[in-house]
């Protein structure tokens, strides 16, 4: 299996300039493929979730092209309902692909199927599948009920009152929301039971409402959208830089002895994962916020503490910080993060098999984790990454300031961040 080894880093300092969001640049593209008029994509991110989103717009006879070498794309708008009526999609293990393709195409009159990587095929979609499937929708799982690949054939939309889980992914939301004003119709979208991950439902309503379309929301329970709304090109949307990408160069900056500072998103993001920043205060890092800036140092005192809180709002960035936990002092427990075992592993089993290698005490909880550092650190650890990005860059803080660890099938970055390892290595020491 190809590795990384990083040697113990001494130092850290320095700024990045990090790479456009995951969640906004699937999100914009989607919304700029079903709005009326063109619109240029400034800072798309580069990496595989948002690859696979490029090529099934173009399956779907989405017209885009990309300026010169830069990271600016042009897309042409259907103004509705995709064209193309048969198509076939490979969506690999990207949630903001899938989800809001799904319910887009449950849409469209047309027959489609969608699939992934196998991983993607144990990621339940079942609480989307059923909420379309209420509202007159044609969907098949060609699998496992409950999970892709899926089957989409033409049916009639009589969807009024929408009901959707909300306790396994926030994504299934999201996807209706998107998907809904295809329709012309008035739909009210009622959310069943625990919302979670909900800082990704306020990115959603603050894309849709710059593509002209408003919701009314009522708490995290009910959201409205009224009949006749249709998305709009706004012209030109800058993609903000990807604040769970920032999280693993803030820690780096709460560990490693100098100051980080992440350029790209900051005070003024719409991205929940900036609250990152927050939780690393909470240990003791000294942050400073700027509107379009985050930067991180070490305690005052030098000495990180460990925290007990509620992760669900940030659940991606979250993993980081059981890594930080490493270098703290007393234990830490992130709780109310079930949603972590479904995503690109078992992140709560794969996060306390790779912990324990480096020597730290786990426990392992249904739905949260605690992570009681070690007196040192073992060395030379070989961490396994479970096909999961943030597992990579999450145990490569290992190194910082601490002893060398080994990272197997670094490769596995390209999800969202393909250039991890080189961003790091330019701001250690
Ligand atoms: O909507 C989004 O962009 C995302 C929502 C979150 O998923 P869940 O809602 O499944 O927690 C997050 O983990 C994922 O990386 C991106
Ligand atoms: C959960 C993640 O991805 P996805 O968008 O595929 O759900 C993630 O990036 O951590």
């Amino acid at each position: 299996m190809e590795h990384i080894t990083l040697a113990p880093i001494a130092r850290v300092n320095g700024t990045v300039a990090l790479p456009g969001s995951k969640s906004i640049s699937n999100r914009t593209l989607l919304l700029a493929a079903l709005a009326k008029g063109t619109t240029t994509v400034k800072g798309l991110l580069a990496a595989d979730d948002i690859h696979y989103m490029l090529e099934a717009l173009k399956a779907l006879e989405i017209k885009w092209e990309q300026t010169g070498e830069s990271r600016d794309f042009i897309v042409h708008g259907a103004a509705g309902a995709f064209p193309v009526k048969t198509a076939e999609l490979f969506l690999g293990n990207a949630g903001t692909a899938f989800r809001p393709l799904t319910a887009a195409l449950a849409l469209c009159q047309g027959h489609y199927t969608l699939s992934g990587v196998a991983r993607m095929h144990e990621r339940p979609i079942g609480d989307l599948v059923n909420a379309l499937r209420e509202a007159g929708a044609d969907i098949t799982c060609t699998g496992t009920e409950g999970y892709p690949p899926l089957a989409i054939q033409p049916a009639t939309f009589n969807g009024q009152v929408i009901k959707v889980k909300g306790n396994v992914s926030s994504q299934f939301l999201t996807a209706l929301l998107m998907a809904l004003p295809l329709t012309g119709q008035a739909v009210t979208i009622e959310v069943i039971g625990e919302l979670i991950s909900k800082p990704y439902i306020d990115i959603t309503l603050k894309l849709m409402a710059k593509f002209g379309v408003q919701v009314e929301q009522k708490g995290w329970g009910s959201f409205s959208i009224a009949k006749g709304q249709a998305y709009q090109s706004p012209g030109t949307i800058e993609v903000e830089g990807d604040a769970s990408s920032a999280s693993y160069f803030l820690a780096a900056g709460a560990i490693g002895g100098g100051k980080v500072r992440v350029t790209g998103m900051g005070s003024d993001s719409i991205q929940g994962d900036k609250r990152f920043a927050e939780a690393l205060a909470l240990m003791g890092a000294e942050i400073t916020w700027g509107s379009h800036f985050i930067e991180a140092a070490p305690p005052k005192n030098g000495q990180l503490t460990g925290i007990d809180a509620d992760m669900n709002h940030i659940p991606d960035a979250a993993m980081t910080l059981a890594v930080v936990a490493l270098f703290a002092k007393g234990p830490t427990t992130l709780r109310n993060i079930a949603s972590w075992r479904v995503k690109e592993t078992d992140r709560l089993s794969a996060m306390a098999t790779e912990l324990r290698k480096v020597g730290a005490s786990v426990i392992e909880g249904k739905d949260f984790i605690t992570v009681t550092p070690p007196e040192s650190l073992i060395a030379d650890a070989a961490i396994d990454t479970y096909d999961d990005h943030r597992m990579a860059m999450c145990f490569s803080l290992v190194a910082i300031k601490g002893v060398a660890v080994q990272i197997n099938d670094p490769q596995c970055t390209a999800k969202t961040f393909p250039t991890y390892f080189e961003e790091l290595a330019k701001i250690s020491a």
